[in-house]
């Protein structure tokens, strides 16, 4: 037997990894992007629900820029993009898993015999329980990082933030707080995410099926559209939540502010009206809509590509 049908085949498959690879490199490469183009709109979101010293999202977004210059919009930015990819694997790998073990189904056959939304409603809800353990301390460093308002460039003799980085973040919150303290308000994320992540991954399905005929994988910008579309709807729906479950980061710096998450409902609603629980929704929507368009096109085209 001659070896050249081998060499071809064997061109052939690395040239199809290769493709693969830069494909998936692409989408990491856009994912990452679109949380970058976002994170200036999550800054304003976290600080509109943290801190009462704006009046709105113009007023926060004129204080940040004459305070600290474009670069306070995108403090706290590093950990997101560093922890995405693997937030998010767990995210899709557990929902996608499930799914697989509820109906049988692979990702390939899900479009000629497609789940039941109660199955797609159930597998996001465990996927979003089990996320949120791995989401919880690069959000809390986070919105630590994005509530600092020194500048960069500080007048001699002003004091220096609480936090220098990160990883000083990371270290001093251990230190301060104990190792739980890294975990403070996982259990608002977890209310937060849980039941929303179901209505993420329904509202997606229902909006791709409504624009496809049966059995047919949708278009590229339909995916887009749903895409987009389940992030505002579920971000809708998590706002009331994510407005505590931030505040509750937020607190650990005063000790005692609140006594759990009832608490801090109750008296955010007392102090501030029931408005307080919307606070950042309209900004948060528009960074919704482009971050999860692009969520969702990856993660179609990867398992598309893996097969
Ligand atoms: C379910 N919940 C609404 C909380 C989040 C859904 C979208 C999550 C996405 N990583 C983003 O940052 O937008």
């Amino acid at each position: 037997m001659s070896p050249r049908p081998h060499a071809c085949l064997t061109q052939h498959l690395v040239w199809r990894r290769l493709q693969r690879g830069q494909l998936e490199f692409l989408w990491s490469l856009a994912g990452a992007l679109g949380l970058v183009l976002g994170h200036p709109f999550d800054t304003v979101k976290v600080r509109l629900q943290t801190q009462t010293t704006y009046r709105g999202i113009i007023d926060c977004m004129v204080k940040t820029y004459r305070h600290e210059s474009l670069l306070g919009f995108f403090k706290g930015m590093s950990f997101p993009i560093a922890s995405i990819a693997m937030v998010n694997s767990v995210l899709f790998g557990v929902y996608s898993n499930t799914l697989l073990a509820l109906t049988a189904t692979s990702h390939r056959e899900r479009r000629a015999q497609p789940p039941s939304y109660i199955h797609v409603f159930i597998a996001g809800c465990i996927g979003g329980f089990v996320q949120v353990y791995c989401l919880a301390p690069f959000d809390l460093i986070k919105v630590r990082l994005q509530n600092q308002t020194e500048p960069r460039a500080r007048p001699p003799g002003s004091p220096p933030p609480r936090y220098r980085g990160p990883v000083h973040c990371a270290v001093s919150i251990f230190q301060e707080e104990g190792p739980r303290g890294l975990f403070r308000g996982a259990w608002a994320l977890t209310l937060r995410d849980t039941p929303t992540m179901g209505i993420y991954f329904v509202t997606y399905e229902w909006l791709c099926r409504q624009s496809t005929r049966d059995g047919q994988d949708p278009s590229p910008a339909r995916v887009l559209v749903a895409g987009g579309f389940a992030g505002i709807a579920s971000w809708a729906v998590a706002t009331p939540l994510d407005v505590i479950k931030s505040r509750l980061q937020m607190a650990g710096l005063k000790r005692g502010a609140y006594r759990g998450v009832l608490d801090c409902m109750v008296s955010s609603a007392r102090q501030e009206g029931l408005g307080v629980f919307f606070r950042g929704l309209t900004i948060n929507s528009a960074r919704a809509f482009p971050v999860n368009a692009v969520t969702f096109l990856s993660y179609e085209y990867l398992l598309r590509s893996w097969g």
